[in-house]
């Protein structure tokens, strides 16, 4: 008998979803065992690009959670309520759920994992993270012997698109940004991805299964790339950098006691593999041993690349149900349930690149020198290259410094009389 699916959404990713499904030849014959029973939408006058007898589509998405005839529920609606709400429904029913929403995920895992493990059943995510990217199969099961020492990424598609062409094209940010929300790429409401909380919610996901344990979500620090401008990209290329938008998720220290998880754009060096994702295309370099370093590659967001990472968790399913085992597989099931201790943002240890607009004054930069010493902050280098107005632009690279350091000095120098201002302070890789 075929396996029932029951699908929460047809926007970009629930329309890619459906595409694919229909469109069996040449695919896993798997695909075969599958019936769209039913999808469940806001409105039912909108056009779609799937065709779908009436019958299927409905507005009442509580009816399909509890139809005892769906064996497993595709959430692909987003947002925090009712999607909670629905997964934990279809959960109790005894359903197994499928999901892209990496906000309710990175929020309400602990509640939605714990039930789920009560009830028997499996919540699956590879498109949560990385779009089309397998990287939540490959850290559950073909990574999962390694110790994981960091987990870093361009976990963003939309905010990697607007980098790029900031970057390439000199563009300006709000017209890059209807472009990434025209494709499909951005969240509904695209603050999320531009503000890093989307790409905070992802590293917390890669964390907590590369870390084994469960991660508070308001600890994951984010910062986001409204502060990034035209100017800075220009200094960093200069510089050998280019900035990307990273979420990070690393033991801080040999005996692996502190976990830092945090979001925030960085000045990749030039050589460095993740500097050369552009686009909407997303990159996870996972670093464990013995195995080393991995990057896994490919298109972040987008309806045909989601779909695929959907579909392949549902195919898991269906060769589950298919099998019919009576006893959970621990590869695909979530395992922990401790919290992890994360490290706060003023104990990382790391570089700075730093821009001032000082007045043009003699002695400015011996005082920004000595002001950073007092702290234990040494610099890289210093270049004062150009003006802006009647204001000498000054940027700083700085070794590796511990952030609350470099923060009480930059309060300091923010209050020298000679300085204007300090319009950007970003972290080096
Ligand atoms: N877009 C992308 O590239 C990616 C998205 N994701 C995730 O996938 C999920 C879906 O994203 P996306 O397809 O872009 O979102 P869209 O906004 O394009 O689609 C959302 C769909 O859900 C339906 N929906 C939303 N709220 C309700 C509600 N309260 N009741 C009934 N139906 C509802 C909408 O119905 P209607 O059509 O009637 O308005 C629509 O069909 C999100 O969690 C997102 O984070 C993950 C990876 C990539
Ligand atoms: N808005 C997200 C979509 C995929 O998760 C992104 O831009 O990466
Ligand atoms: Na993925």
């Amino acid at each position: 008998m075929a396996v029932k699916l029951g699908i929460l959404g047809l926007g970009t990713v629930g329309t890619g979803t459906v595409q694919l499904l229909q469109d069996k030849v040449g695919r896993h014959p798997l695909l075969q065992e599958i019936d769209i029973y039913r999808v469940g939408v806001r409105s039912l006058t909108k056009p779609r690009a799937v065709e779908l007898s009436p019958e299927v589509i409905t507005t009442d998405l509580e009816a399909i959670v509890n139809d005892p005839a769906v064996d497993i529920v595709v959430e692909l609606m987003g947002g925090l309520e009712p999607a909670r709400t629905l997964i934990l429904t279809a959960i109790n029913n005894g359903k197994h759920v499928v999901t892209a929403n990496k906000a309710v995920i990175s929020r309400f895992g602990a509640e939605i994992f714990t039930s789920a493990n009560q009830a028997g059943v499996y919540v699956l995510l590879e498109a949560a993270v990385g779009g089309g990217i397998p990287v939540i199969q490959p850290l559950k099961q073909s990574l999962s012997v390694n110790r994981i020492s960091a987990i870093m990424g361009i976990v963003n598609g939309t905010t990697n698109y607007i980098l790029t062409r900031m970057q390439t094209e000199g563009s300006e940010f709000d017209d890059v940004l209807a472009d990434a929300q025209r494709l499909g790429y951005a969240e509904a409401d695209p603050t999320a991805d531009v503000d890093g909380l989307d790409a905070g919610d992802k590293i917390a996901i890669l964390a907590s299964l590369g870390f084994d344990g469960r991660i508070n979500r308001e600890d994951v620090y984010c910062e986001g790339i409204r502060q990034v401008t035209k100017t800075d990209i220009a200094y960093s290329a200069k510089l050998g950098f280019v900035i990307k938008l990273l979420g990070i998720a690393q033991h801080l220290d040999t005996d692996n006691s502190q976990l830092s998880v945090r979001v925030h754009p960085t000045l990749v060096p030039q050589n460095h593999p993740l500097a050369s994702i552009n686009g909407v295309y997303n990159a996870i370099l996972i670093e464990g041993e013995p195995i080393g370093q991995v990057m896994l590659f490919g298109p972040g967001a987008g309806a045909g690349a989601t779909a695929s990472a959907v579909s392949s968790d549902i195919l898991n399913l269906v060769a589950t149900l298919k099998t019919n085992t009576a006893k959970p597989n621990p590869l695909l099931a979530c395992r922990h349930q401790h919290y992890s201790q994360i490290t706060p943002i003023s104990e990382l240890v790391t570089r700075f690149y730093a821009r001032f607009l000082s007045k043009d004054q003699a002695g400015v930069i011996g005082r920004l020198g000595t002001c950073f010493g007092n702290y234990g902050v040494s610099l890289e280098s210093v270049v004062q290259t150009g003006f802006q107005g009647e204001l000498a632009e000054i940027v700083v690279v700085t070794h590796y410094v511990q952030e609350g350091d470099f923060r009480q000095a930059l309060a300091e120098i923010q209050a020298m009389e000679s300085i204007d201002s300090i319009p950007s302070v970003l972290r080096v890789l």
